[in-house]
């Protein structure tokens, strides 16, 4: 089976019940956000309109886009924790992601035993967690730090374990937060390769990031969202280093 994401002029519509305000409406337009419709209570936040793009393997999408533009909105939807409300998805290939670095590990939990549990979460043996747990250490660099509880770690290095797991045994499609970015910057480097190295066996990775520097250096394709509507989606060129 080939791997491939493409979405057909895809929607979403968030329903929200407000309580009733005799409050003018603000009519200055934002530059944040989707765009807010309805009346009385029922209201509506359209996050996404209209939004079209294919990927197939060996792409690496940069997500990009003001705060509300509806990048978390979109990568939600390709994980399939929400459905299109107009325009159809379809989606070849078995999908991973790292939203939160923090999501699904236990503070109180070492880095070992947190990369055994994130394992059986995502349904490997416990002999292929032992068989690949060496090579998730060696990766993540954290040394004797794997032997300490989750809490005791920062923000880089909970990104360093996360990802780690998350990608030693690959993933077809991988969806990724800002996050990443969280890591110094020999560990983006190596996250950078592992990212090639992932899209070189097929695989399709779609990073969402406010980090221009990170999406240049990952990434093959850029798209542009603004309000919930494609401004732009084209092939990133690359920039001399
Ligand atoms: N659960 C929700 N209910 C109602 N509206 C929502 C919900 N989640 C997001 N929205 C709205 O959808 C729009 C897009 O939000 P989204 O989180 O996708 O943006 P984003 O591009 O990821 O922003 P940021 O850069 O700030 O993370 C915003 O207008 C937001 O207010």
């Amino acid at each position: 089976m080939t791997v491939s994401i493409k979405a057909q002029s895809v929607g979403l519509r968030y329903r929200i019940l407000r309580p009733l305000t005799l409050r003018p409406k603000d009519k200055r337009l934002l530059k944040t956000g989707g765009t807010i419709s309805g009346s009385g209570r029922r209201q509506h936040v359209q996050a996404l309109e209209d939004v079209s793009f294919e990927l197939s393997a060996g792409d690496r999408l940069g997500l990009v886009g003001a705060n509300g533009a509806g990048k978390t909105t979109l990568l939600k939807m390709l994980y399939g924790i929400m459905e299109p409300t107009s325009g159809s998805l379809s989606i070849s290939g078995r999908v991973d992601a790292l939203f939160n670095i923090n999501l699904g590990f236990r503070p109180e939990a070492t880095g070992r035993r947190n990369i055994e549990l994130r394992g059986l979460i995502n349904g490997w043996t416990r002999r292929q967690i032992e068989e690949a747990m060496p090579e998730i250490i060696e990766f993540s660099e954290l040394g004797d730090f794997i032997d300490m509880p989750f809490k005791s770690y920062s923000q880089g290095m909970a990104a360093r374990l996360a990802f780690s797991v998350a990608t030693t045994l690959t993933p077809e499609i991988l969806l990724m937060d800002e996050w990443i970015g969280a890591g110094d910057a020999a560990f983006q480097k190596k996250a950078g390769e592992r990212m090639n190295a992932l899209t070189g066996q097929a695989g399709i990775v779609v990073l969402a990031s406010h980090n221009d520097k990170l999406i240049q250096r990952v990434c093959n394709k850029v798209l542009v969202l603004e309000k919930g509507r494609v401004k732009k989606f084209a092939p990133l060129e690359k920039k001399p280093a």
